[in-house]
């Protein structure tokens, strides 16, 4: 049996049209659901197995990407918004009715990813939005109650897919830390 990831991942990953204009994301509520309107595509599209980023059930991985946070707007339903935990780096603002997590900001000026807000791509109306193009936080699912033996298992079916596996970010993005703490330090 082939091991599950997540659902929008699991056949195959859909590309996008690679003119993605934005969308609409949309909470899985039946009645009054929040909805947020996101300008443009998305980048960094990346299955995640941290324990904090937001999955739906059953899932083993999350599926989480960036925008610009002044491309995100909430349009209805905002009352229904709470931070899961303002003490994170990423503050997560969910459906306090159905849990589904709307967008991730982070309001540390001096972080990296500062101006990037993470939401999760499969909420949106729309189709033609980045594919995934990477897995982070791989060995993070065992925090989840994946069984270490498990690991090679999920490690393959990603490489199948066309998701390389790494354990915290990707190069690119880890460069970019990288240079921006060099360039505070010499600042
Ligand atoms: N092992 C930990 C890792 C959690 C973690 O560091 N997650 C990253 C990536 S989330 C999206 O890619 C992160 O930046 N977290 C900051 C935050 O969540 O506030 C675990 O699994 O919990
Ligand atoms: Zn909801
Ligand atoms: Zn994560």
């Amino acid at each position: 049996m082939t091991v599950a990831l997540h659902p929008s991942i699991d056949n195959g990953l859909k590309q996008g049209s690679g003119s993605f204009a934005g969308g609409t994301l949309v909470c899985k509520c039946k009645d009054h659901p929040v909805k947020v309107g996101i300008k443009g595509d998305v980048a960094h599209n990346h299955a995640c197995g941290c324990t904090k980023c937001w999955k739906p059930q059953g899932a083993t991985f999350s599926v989480v990407a960036v925008v610009p946070r002044q491309n995100v707007t909430v349009l209805e339903n905002g009352d229904k918004l709470e931070i899961v935990d303002p003490s994170a780096v990423i503050q997560r603002h969910a459906c306090k009715a159905c849990g589904t997590h709307m967008y991730g900001r982070i309001e540390n000026k001096g972080h990296p990813f500062y101006g990037l807000d993470f939401i999760h791509p499969e909420l949106f109306q729309e189709q033609g939005s980045q594919a995934p193009q990477f897995a982070a936080f791989v060995s993070s699912v065992i925090e989840s109650g994946v069984k270490p033996e498990q690991m090679a298992g999920i490690r393959a079916r990603l490489k199948e897919i066309g998701l390389e596996p790494y354990d915290c970010l990707s190069p690119a993005l880890m460069d970019a830390i990288a240079t921006h703490v060099a360039k505070a330090k010499a600042a």
